[in-house]
Protein backbone atom coordinates (compact mmCIF):
# COMPACT_ATOMS: atom_id res chain seq x y z
CA UNK A 1 0.00 0.00 0.00
CA UNK A 2 1.25 3.07 -0.88
CA UNK A 3 1.91 6.54 1.23
CA UNK A 4 2.98 10.16 -0.14
CA UNK A 5 4.69 12.64 1.89
CA UNK A 6 4.95 16.02 0.03
CA UNK A 7 6.44 19.28 1.36
CA UNK A 8 7.44 22.41 0.88
CA UNK A 9 11.38 23.38 1.62
CA UNK A 10 13.36 26.55 0.92
CA UNK A 11 16.49 25.82 3.62
CA UNK A 12 16.22 22.17 4.07
CA UNK A 13 14.34 21.68 7.63
CA UNK A 14 10.63 20.44 6.00
CA UNK A 15 12.41 18.38 3.95
CA UNK A 16 14.25 16.52 6.52
CA UNK A 17 11.05 16.03 8.51
CA UNK A 18 9.15 14.69 5.46
CA UNK A 19 11.93 12.12 5.27
CA UNK A 20 12.28 11.59 8.58
CA UNK A 21 8.43 10.72 8.17
CA UNK A 22 8.77 8.15 5.65
CA UNK A 23 11.17 6.38 7.86
CA UNK A 24 8.48 5.63 10.34
CA UNK A 25 6.41 4.90 7.96
CA UNK A 26 8.98 1.81 6.52
CA UNK A 27 8.97 0.66 9.75
CA UNK A 28 5.75 -0.70 8.99
CA UNK A 29 5.11 -3.84 6.67
CA UNK A 30 2.69 -3.54 4.28
CA UNK A 31 3.35 -0.47 3.58
CA UNK A 32 5.70 1.77 1.22
CA UNK A 33 6.35 5.50 1.55
CA UNK A 34 8.20 8.67 -0.83
CA UNK A 35 8.67 11.98 0.08
CA UNK A 36 8.03 14.66 -2.85
CA UNK A 37 8.78 18.38 -3.04
CA UNK A 38 5.11 19.89 -3.90
CA UNK A 39 7.15 20.88 -7.33
CA UNK A 40 7.98 17.72 -8.21
CA UNK A 41 5.19 15.10 -7.50
CA UNK A 42 5.10 11.44 -8.83
CA UNK A 43 1.84 11.53 -10.28
CA UNK A 44 1.09 8.18 -10.55
CA UNK A 45 2.81 7.50 -6.78
CA UNK A 46 0.61 10.28 -5.51
CA UNK A 47 -2.64 9.49 -7.00
CA UNK A 48 -2.50 5.91 -5.74
CA UNK A 49 -1.55 6.51 -2.48
CA UNK A 50 -4.49 5.63 0.33
CA UNK A 51 -2.65 8.54 2.51
CA UNK A 52 -1.01 11.82 1.95
CA UNK A 53 0.78 13.98 4.34
CA UNK A 54 1.42 17.21 3.61
CA UNK A 55 4.06 19.45 5.55
CA UNK A 56 4.84 23.31 5.45
CA UNK A 57 7.29 25.36 6.66
CA UNK A 58 5.62 27.89 8.83
CA UNK A 59 5.41 31.59 7.17
CA UNK A 60 3.82 34.27 9.48
CA UNK A 61 1.92 31.87 11.83
CA UNK A 62 0.19 29.78 8.79
CA UNK A 63 1.46 28.10 5.88
CA UNK A 64 3.95 28.95 3.21
CA UNK A 65 1.99 30.26 0.23
CA UNK A 66 3.13 27.78 -1.87
CA UNK A 67 1.07 25.20 -0.11
CA UNK A 68 -1.51 27.48 0.24
CA UNK A 69 -1.97 27.69 -3.35
CA UNK A 70 -1.61 24.21 -4.19
CA UNK A 71 -4.45 23.39 -1.95
CA UNK A 72 -6.36 25.59 -3.76
CA UNK A 73 -5.90 23.95 -7.14
CA UNK A 74 -3.22 21.72 -8.48
CA UNK A 75 -3.99 18.83 -4.97
CA UNK A 76 -7.39 18.05 -6.81
CA UNK A 77 -5.82 15.77 -9.03
CA UNK A 78 -4.65 13.68 -6.94
CA UNK A 79 -7.82 11.54 -6.20
CA UNK A 80 -7.72 12.97 -2.31
CA UNK A 81 -11.53 11.72 -1.61
CA UNK A 82 -11.83 8.77 0.85
CA UNK A 83 -7.85 9.49 1.26
CA UNK A 84 -6.20 9.59 4.88
CA UNK A 85 -4.60 13.01 5.12
CA UNK A 86 -2.23 14.33 7.97
CA UNK A 87 -0.32 17.30 8.27
CA UNK A 88 3.24 18.37 10.04
CA UNK A 89 5.38 21.79 10.08
CA UNK A 90 8.73 22.85 10.68
CA UNK A 91 9.08 26.99 12.87
CA UNK A 92 11.53 28.56 14.28
CA UNK A 93 9.75 29.48 17.43
CA UNK A 94 7.41 27.61 20.17
CA UNK A 95 5.34 30.23 20.00
CA UNK A 96 5.71 30.50 16.00
CA UNK A 97 2.16 29.26 14.67
CA UNK A 98 3.36 25.76 13.56
CA UNK A 99 -0.01 24.09 14.65
CA UNK A 100 -2.07 27.00 13.11
CA UNK A 101 -0.65 26.51 9.95
CA UNK A 102 -1.25 22.10 10.46
CA UNK A 103 -4.93 23.22 10.93
CA UNK A 104 -5.34 25.06 7.65
CA UNK A 105 -3.72 22.12 6.06
CA UNK A 106 -6.35 19.81 8.20
CA UNK A 107 -9.42 21.92 7.45
CA UNK A 108 -9.01 22.16 3.69
CA UNK A 109 -8.01 18.50 3.55
CA UNK A 110 -11.64 17.92 5.09
CA UNK A 111 -13.19 20.26 2.45
CA UNK A 112 -11.49 17.47 -0.19
CA UNK A 113 -13.36 14.54 1.56
CA UNK A 114 -10.03 13.83 2.98
CA UNK A 115 -9.90 11.17 6.46
CA UNK A 116 -7.80 13.45 8.27
CA UNK A 117 -6.07 11.83 11.48
CA UNK A 118 -2.78 12.19 13.63
CA UNK A 119 -3.44 9.99 15.97
CA UNK A 120 -3.98 11.86 18.98
CA UNK A 121 -3.75 10.90 22.41
CA UNK A 122 -4.75 7.13 21.13
CA UNK A 123 -1.64 5.85 21.16
CA UNK A 124 -0.16 6.93 24.63
CA UNK A 125 3.08 9.76 25.08
CA UNK A 126 4.12 11.25 22.75
CA UNK A 127 0.98 12.75 22.17
CA UNK A 128 0.47 14.42 19.05
CA UNK A 129 -2.23 16.72 18.78
CA UNK A 130 -3.25 17.59 15.66
CA UNK A 131 0.19 16.41 14.05
CA UNK A 132 4.23 16.80 14.68
CA UNK A 133 5.88 20.56 14.43
CA UNK A 134 9.38 20.61 14.29
CA UNK A 135 11.69 23.74 16.00
CA UNK A 136 14.90 24.89 13.59
CA UNK A 137 17.58 24.71 16.38
CA UNK A 138 15.27 21.42 17.61
CA UNK A 139 15.17 18.97 14.70
CA UNK A 140 17.09 16.34 16.00
CA UNK A 141 15.35 15.80 19.08
CA UNK A 142 12.37 16.06 16.66
CA UNK A 143 12.57 13.15 14.89
CA UNK A 144 11.53 10.21 17.11
CA UNK A 145 8.28 11.53 17.11
CA UNK A 146 8.34 12.44 13.93
CA UNK A 147 9.23 8.84 12.99
CA UNK A 148 6.31 7.58 15.57
CA UNK A 149 3.79 9.84 13.39
CA UNK A 150 4.93 8.47 10.04
CA UNK A 151 3.89 4.93 12.13
CA UNK A 152 1.00 5.67 13.34
CA UNK A 153 -0.10 6.97 10.31
CA UNK A 154 1.05 3.83 8.17
CA UNK A 155 -0.75 1.73 11.22
CA UNK A 156 -4.36 3.78 10.50
CA UNK A 157 -3.21 3.64 6.57
CA UNK A 158 -3.08 0.06 6.56
CA UNK A 159 -6.19 -0.73 9.09
CA UNK A 160 -8.58 1.56 7.07
CA UNK A 161 -7.97 0.11 3.78
CA UNK A 162 -6.86 -3.61 4.52
C1 LIG B 1 8.80 34.49 5.11
C2 LIG B 1 9.02 33.66 6.35
C3 LIG B 1 8.12 33.72 7.39
C4 LIG B 1 8.31 32.97 8.54
N1 LIG B 1 7.39 33.06 9.55
C5 LIG B 1 7.55 32.30 10.66
C6 LIG B 1 6.59 32.37 11.71
O1 LIG B 1 5.59 33.08 11.64
N2 LIG B 1 6.79 31.59 12.81
C7 LIG B 1 7.90 30.79 12.95
O2 LIG B 1 8.02 30.12 13.98
N3 LIG B 1 8.82 30.70 11.96
C8 LIG B 1 8.67 31.43 10.82
N4 LIG B 1 9.58 31.32 9.80
C9 LIG B 1 10.68 30.33 9.92
C10 LIG B 1 10.42 29.03 9.15
O3 LIG B 1 9.11 28.53 9.35
C11 LIG B 1 11.39 27.93 9.57
O4 LIG B 1 12.72 28.35 9.50
C12 LIG B 1 11.19 26.68 8.74
O5 LIG B 1 11.76 25.57 9.38
C13 LIG B 1 11.79 26.79 7.34
O6 LIG B 1 11.52 25.61 6.65
P1 LIG B 1 12.39 25.12 5.40
O7 LIG B 1 13.81 24.99 5.86
O8 LIG B 1 11.79 23.81 5.04
O9 LIG B 1 12.23 26.15 4.33
C14 LIG B 1 9.43 32.09 8.65
C15 LIG B 1 10.34 32.02 7.59
C16 LIG B 1 10.15 32.79 6.46
C17 LIG B 1 11.15 32.69 5.32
Amino acid sequence: MKMTVLYHSKTGNTKQMAEVIVEGIQTVEGVEAKAFPIEAIDEAWAKESKCIILGSPTYMASVCGTIKSWLEGPCKKYNLPGKIGGAFATADYIHGGGELGIRLILDHMLVYGMLTYSGGGSYGKPVIHLGPVALKDHLEESKDTFRLYGQRMATKTLEVFN
